[in-house]
C-alpha cells in the first residue's frame, strides 16, 4: 500500500488533467462519476459474489440489472444519449443482455427506416414496449452477407411478405438478445418480388407475443447454449415457417416495394443497408480502448505492488515493474492503448461526418469510412484481445484467477475479433480499397487520393533520419506501407497474368493483402496519435504531460517498426544497422514513462467496482483482497470444512485396498 502511494507521490504527471482530456472535459468526468456512484451505491448491482455465479445465475442477474437500469436508474439520472448509456453499461459491468436493442435494433430503424417507419417504431422501442435484436447471421453464413438464405417473398394480393427459412443452414444463429428476451428482430433476408431476387434487405419481424412472450405462429426460437464467455447474453437461434409480415415492415428509406410488387432500387448505394455494421465497427475501437485500459490498470498497479526476488542483500525485493522486461511488456502496451484511443476518436468523427454527407445523398466518404472502420475495428480488437492476455501473463499465477478480472475482460473482448465481421475478412475489405486507390493513382496522374492514402502518390525516406522525429517516423511508415500495397497488387496482377480468374488471383495474394491492410491501419493509428498530440488541447496541457504523450507516441510508432523490421527493411525504409538505434530510443522512452506509469493508469479513472480485480485495487492492498475473496468461495463452506466429495469418493479411495 505504501509502495503504490509513494509511486503516486513521486509521479510528476498531472493525472486529473489527463483524465479530463480523455473524457472530453471536467464536466464529462463529473457526470461519469455521478453515474458510477449511483450504480455502486445501489444494492441491485452488488458484485460481491459475481465471480462465483453459475451461467444461469449470471444471466438472470444481468437481465434484472438491465431492467432495473432502464426503469429506475436511467430516468433518475436522466440518461438519454448513447455515450451516457454506454458509460452506465460499462460501470455495471458484465454483458448487458438487452444492449442489442439500443445498439443495433434502434439504429437500424433510425438509419434505414422511412420517416413514417421511424415515427411508428421508434417510440415503441424507446419506451421498451418492444425489445429488438439484429438477426442477420445464419448457421451457414455470417461473413458472406449476400449468401444469406432466409427469404422474404412479396405477396401483392395480401400486401405481405412471407418470411421463410428454406434450409437448415438458413436458421438464424448467434444474434444476441434473441434467445430469450427479444420480441422483435431486424431480419436481413432475400427480397423476392415478381419472381425476382433483389438481394438482401432488412425487415422488422415480430418474434414473440406482446401479451405472454410465447413465440409467434411459424417461429421456432431459443438460446444456442454455453459459449466461450458471454454467459449473460442470450445469443439465439430463429427459424421461420412462412411467417407473414405487412409490406411496410420492409425498411424503406433506401429501397421500396410498392403495393403492386414493383421494386424501387436505392438511388445511391445498395451497401447503405450495411450501415448498422459500420456504426458498431466504428464504436468497437472505443470498446477496445476501454477493455485494454482496464487490463493495463490492473497489470500496472499489481506490478508496482508485487515484489519478487531479493537482488541485493539487505534490500527489499524488486518491484515487478522495475524489471526491464516487465516495463517493456506493459509500457509498450500502454502506448498501444493510447494509439487505440486516438484512432477511435478519429474513426467516430469520420463516421459522424460521413453520416451527415449521406443525409444529403452524398456518397463521397462512404468507401473511405468502410475501409477505415473495417481496418481500425480489426486492428484495435486484435490488439486489445492479445494485450489483455499479455497483461494476464505479466501477472503470473494470480493473473489466472477469476479474481484478477482478466478472464472476464478476455472473454468479453476476444469475440470482438469475430463479430461485426471477422477481422481477416475486414482487413481484406481495407485491402480492396487500397488496391483500388493504387490503380486510380496509376491510371490518372491528376487523381488526388484521400489524405490517409496519399503515400500511394509519393513516399520518400528522409535523409539523415532522426527516429525521434514524428515526421520522419511517418515517412518511414509511408515507404513501408506503399511497398506492402505494391507487393499485394503485383501478386494479384501476376496471378491474373498467368490466367487465374479474379477470385483465384485475389485469393493467392490473401496473405500479402491482409499484411498491407494491417500495415496501412497501423500507419493510420500512428498518424492519428502524432496529429492528435499536436492539437491545441494537448499543447495547452502541462509540459510534463505533453512530454509523456510524446514518449508514448514514439514508443507506439517505433515498436511496430522494430517488430515488423523485415517489412521496413524490405521496403528500403530502414537499414538493419539502424535497428539498434531504434531499440535505444524505445528503451529510453520507456524509462521516461516508467515513473508516470501508475498515474497514467489512474488517469483512466476506473473505480475498483468496475475493475472487479483483487490485483488492480487502487489502494494496492492486493493480498488482503485475495484473502477476502477466498472467504466467499462456496467450496470452502461445508460442515467442519469437509467437502461432500470426501464422503462420496475420496474416502473410498483412501480406504480402498489396491
Ligand atoms: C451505438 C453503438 C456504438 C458502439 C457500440 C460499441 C461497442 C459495442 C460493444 C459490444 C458489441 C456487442 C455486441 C456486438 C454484436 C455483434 C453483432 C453482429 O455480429 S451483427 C453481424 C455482423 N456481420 C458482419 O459484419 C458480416 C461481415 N460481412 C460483411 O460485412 C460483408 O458481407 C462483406 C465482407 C463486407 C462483403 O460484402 P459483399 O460481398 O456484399 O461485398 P463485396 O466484397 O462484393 O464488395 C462490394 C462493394 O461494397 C463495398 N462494401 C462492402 N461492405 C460495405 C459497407 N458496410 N459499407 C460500404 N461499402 C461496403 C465494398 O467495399 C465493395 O466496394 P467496391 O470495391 O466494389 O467499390
Ligand atoms: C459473441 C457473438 C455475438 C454475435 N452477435 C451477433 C448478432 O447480434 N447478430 C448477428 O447477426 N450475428 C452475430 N454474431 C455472428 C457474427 O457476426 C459472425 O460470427 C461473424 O460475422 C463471422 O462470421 P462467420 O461466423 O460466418 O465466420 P466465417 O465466415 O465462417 O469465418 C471463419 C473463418 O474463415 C475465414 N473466412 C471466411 N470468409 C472469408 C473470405 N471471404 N476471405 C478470407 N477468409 C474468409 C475467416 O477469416 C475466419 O477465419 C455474433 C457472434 C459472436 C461470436
Amino acid at each position: 500500500m505504501e509502495t503504490i502511494a509513494a509511486e503516486r507521490k513521486a509521479s510528476k504527471l498531472a493525472t486529473k488533467e489527463l483524465t479530463y482530456f480523455l473524457y472530453g472535459g471536467e464536466e464529462m468526468v463529473l457526470r461519469k462519476r455521478e453515474i458510477e456512484n449511483a450504480v455502486i451505491s445501489d444494492p441491485t448491482y452488488d458484485i460481491t459474489k459475481y465471480h462465483y455465479l453459475t451461467r444461469e445465475e449470471l444471466f438472470e442477474q444481468a437481465v434484472k440489472k438491465s431492467v432495473h437500469s432502464i426503469t429506475k436508474l436511467m430516468p433518475e439520472l436522466d440518461i438519454l444519449g448513447v455515450f451516457e448509456r454506454h458509460s452506465l453499461t460499462s460501470v455495471i459491468g458484465g454483458e448487458n443482455p438487452l444492449s442489442l436493442h439500443t445498439d443495433m435494433f434502434m439504429p437500424t430503424i433510425t438509419g434505414q427506416g422511412s420517416d413514417e417507419q421511424q415515427e411508428k417504431w421508434l417510440p415503441l422501442a424507446t419506451n421498451y414496449k418492444i425489445i429488438g435484436c439484429y438477426a442477420q447471421t445464419e448457421m451457414g453464413h455470417g461473413t458472406y452477407v449476400r449468401g444469406l438464405e432466409t427469404t422474404a417473398t412479396y405477396d401483392p394480393v395480401k400486401q405481405e411478405f412471407d418470411i421463410h427459412s428454406p434450409t437448415l443452414t438458413s436458421i438464424k444463429w448467434w444474434p444476441g438478445t434473441l434467445g430469450v428476451n427479444a420480441t422483435h428482430a431486424i431480419v436481413p433476408a432475400r427480397l423476392i418480388t415478381k419472381g425476382e431476387d433483389k438481394g438482401i434487405h432488412n425487415f422488422i419481424v415480430q418474434l414473440r407475443s406482446l401479451d405472454n412472450h410465447t413465440a409467434m405462429k411459424g417461429i421456432t426460437i431459443g438460446d444456442i447454449g454455453p459459449k466461450f464467455g458471454y454467459a449473460e447474453m442470450d445469443n439465439g437461434f430463429l427459424k421461420f415457417e412462412h411467417v407473414r409480415i405487412p409490406r411496410d415492415n420492409l425498411l424503406m428509406r433506401f429501397s421500396q416495394v410498392l403495393p403492386d410488387g414493383t421494386y424501387v432500387r436505392p438511388k445511391t448505394s445498395s451497401k447503405l443497408s450495411y450501415g448498422t455494421m459500420v456504426l458498431i465497427r466504428a464504436g468497437l475501437s472505443k470498446f477496445s480502448f476501454e477493455m485494454l485500459s482496464r487490463a493495463l490498470t490492473i497489470a500496472i498497479r499489481y506490478s508496482i505492488v508485487r515484489r519478487q526476488t531479493q537482488n541485493r542483500p539487505g534490500e527489499a525485493e524488486t518491484q515487478l515493474l522495475d524489471y526491464v522486461n516487465q516495463q517493456h511488456t506493459l509500457i509498450t502496451l500502454l502506448a498501444t492503448v493510447f494509439g487505440i484511443y486516438f484512432v477511435s476518436q478519429d474513426t467516430i468523427q469520420l463516421y459522424v461526418k460521413t453520416q451527415s454527407q449521406l443525409n444529403e445523398e452524398n456518397m463521397e466518404l462512404l468507401p473511405e469510412l468502410h475501409a477505415s472502420s473495417s481496418g481500425v475495428k480489426a486492428i484495435s480488437t486484435n490488439l486489445a484481445s492479445q494485450g489483455i492476455e499479455t497483461c494476464r501473463i505479466a501477472c503470473g499465477g494470480h493473473g489466472y484467477s477469476l479474481s484478477s478480472g482478466f478472464p472476464f475482460l478476455y472473454q468479453s473482448t476476444t469475440p470482438s475479433m469475430t463479430y461485426e465481421g471477422d477481422n481477416n475478412v475486414l482487413l481484406l475489405q481495407t485491402a480492396r480499397y487500397l488496391i483500388k486507390i493504387r490503380k486510380e493513382v496509376q491510371e490518372d496522374p491528376s487523381y488526388s487520393p484521400p489524405d490517409n492514402v496519399n503515400y500511394l502518390t509519393e513516399a520518400v525516406r528522409p535523409r539523415n533520419i532522426n527516429f525521434r522525429s514524428p515526421q520522419h517516423q511517418l515517412a518511414l511508415y509511408q515507404c513501408m506501407v506503399r511497398a506492402c500495397v505494391d507487393r499485394a497488387a503485383t501478386k494479384v496482377s501476376q496471378g491474373e497474368k498467368i490466367g487465374l480468374d479474379y477470385f483465384d488471383a485475389w485469393n493467392a495474394a490473401a496473405v500479402e493483402l491482409i499484411q498491407c491492410a494491417e500495415a496501412h491501419t497501423h500507419y493510420v493509428m500512428v498518424k492519428s496519435f502524432i496529429e492528435n498530440i499536436d492539437k491545441e488541447e494537448v499543447r495547452n496541457m502541462s509540459p510534463y504531460n505533453q512530454f509523456i504523450l510524446k514518449c508514448l507516441s514514439d514508443i507506439f510508432s517505433l515498436n511496430y517498426i522494430l517488430n515488423k523490421s523485415g517489412l521496413f527493411i524490405e521496403a528500403g525504409a530502414i537499414y538493419g544497422r539502424e535497428l539498434n538505434e531504434i531499440r535505444e530510443v524505445i528503451q529510453s522512452q520507456i524509462l521516461e514513462v516508467r515513473p508516470a506509469a501508475v498515474s497514467l493508469v489512474d488517469a483512466f479513472d476506473y473505480p475498483d467496482f468496475v475493475l472487479r480485480s483483487v490485483l488492480g485495487r487502487k489502494d494496492g492492498d492486493v493480498y488482503t483482497a485475495m484473502w477476502e475473496w477466498v472467504q466467499h468461495n462456496p467450496r470452502n463452506k461445508h460442515k467442519n470444512g469437509v467437502h461432500p466429495v470426501y464422503k462420496k469418493y475420496t474416502r473410498k479411495l483412501l480406504r480402498a485396498k489396491m
